[in-house]
């Protein structure tokens, strides 16, 4: 079955990429392209904007208009835009890819209020690397957590607007929850000044944005004579858009409720 793929944030960093994904993708259409309302690109053809050529979708700005023209809404926007067109996919009944990071712990409630009624695949990652490092860093957690410190690094470009990086924090959750600790508790988030001494059980996040870093993770088991690292590094957003267009198609055949890469790759 082919799946019509509806692309918000069409002229971001993520939309544009989602756009060349879909239409490389087999399986797959892409049918709508949405920008923000008042945005020049309205009615130019999104192919053209993702630099693939021509598809023939005008570009449009309201989700509203066009909502019987796809089957899953990809979104990777801002957490403001993304809750407001799942408030209108759950009233219609769409199924939606959502690759948005940096929600409240308000907004992600509200956000998975709508898991029943439709088909929500939420990812802090929708690349096949970084899924994989997170079951590598449920064993490695399990096997290093007693006799090591462990300590998250990301990368990322000068344009991220939050900090740690949703894959960092989801890392940090994969590891608090593999040994029994609650991260919203042991989360350490930079250190300045007379910090005092490690406590063991904390988990520390370190931070670094500038150029145009894709995106790198490094998980560090810090032990007395060894020291394990996972590491991660993005050369290509098409990484987390191809993982992202597959999960549009994996979702049409689930019924409503929440699902993450984990779930489409088979790992869980
Ligand atoms: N899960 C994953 O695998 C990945 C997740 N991400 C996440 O995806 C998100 C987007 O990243 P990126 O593409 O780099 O960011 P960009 O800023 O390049 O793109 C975001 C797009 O969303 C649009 N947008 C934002 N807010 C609104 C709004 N309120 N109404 C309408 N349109 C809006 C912007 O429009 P305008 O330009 O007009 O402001 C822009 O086109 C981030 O949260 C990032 O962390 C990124 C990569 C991978
Ligand atoms: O904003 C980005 O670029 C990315 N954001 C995601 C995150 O916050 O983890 C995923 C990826 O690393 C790129």
């Amino acid at each position: 079955m082919t799946v019509r793929i509806a692309v918000t944030g069409a002229a971001g960093r993520m939309g544009k990429i989602l756009i060349e994904a879909a239409v490389a993708a087999t399986g797959a259409e892409l049918t709508v392209a949405i920008v923000r309302p008042g945005s020049s690109l309205a009615g130019a053809d999104a192919g053209e904007l993702a630099g693939v050529g021509k598809q023939g979708v005008a570009i449009v700005t309201d989700l509203a208009d066009v909502i019987d023209r796809f089957d899953a809404l990809i979104d990777f926007t801002s957490p403001s835009a993304t809750l407001a067109n799942a408030e209108l996919c759950a009233k219609h009944g769409k199924a939606m890819v959502i690759g948005t990071t940096g929600f409240t712990d308000a907004e992600k409630a509200r956000l998975l209020g709508y898991q029943s009624q439709i088909q929500l695949c939420l990812a802090a990652n929708f690349s096949t690397g970084v899924n994989l490092c997170f079951k590598l860093l449920e064993t490695a957690a399990r096997v290093m957590a007693e006799e090591s410190d462990i300590e998250i690094y990301e990368a990322h470009h000068r344009h991220k607007v939050d900090a740690p990086s949703g894959t960092a924090l989801r890392m940090g959750e994969v590891i608090a929850d593999t040994t029994g600790r609650d991260l919203n508790k042991v989360a350490v988030y930079g250190r300045e000044g007379q910090t005092g001494a490690r406590d063991h059980d904390t988990i520390g996040f370190a931070t670094v944005r500038g150029g145009d870093v894709v995106g790198e993770h490094t998980v560090m088991f810090l032990a007395d004579g060894e020291r394990v690292e996972i590491t991660h590094k993005a050369s290509s957003r098409l990484a987390f858009g191809n993982g992202a267009v597959r999960a549009a198609g994996w979702l049409l055949s689930q019924k409503p409720g929440l699902y993450d890469m984990q779930d489409v790759l088979s790992l869980r």
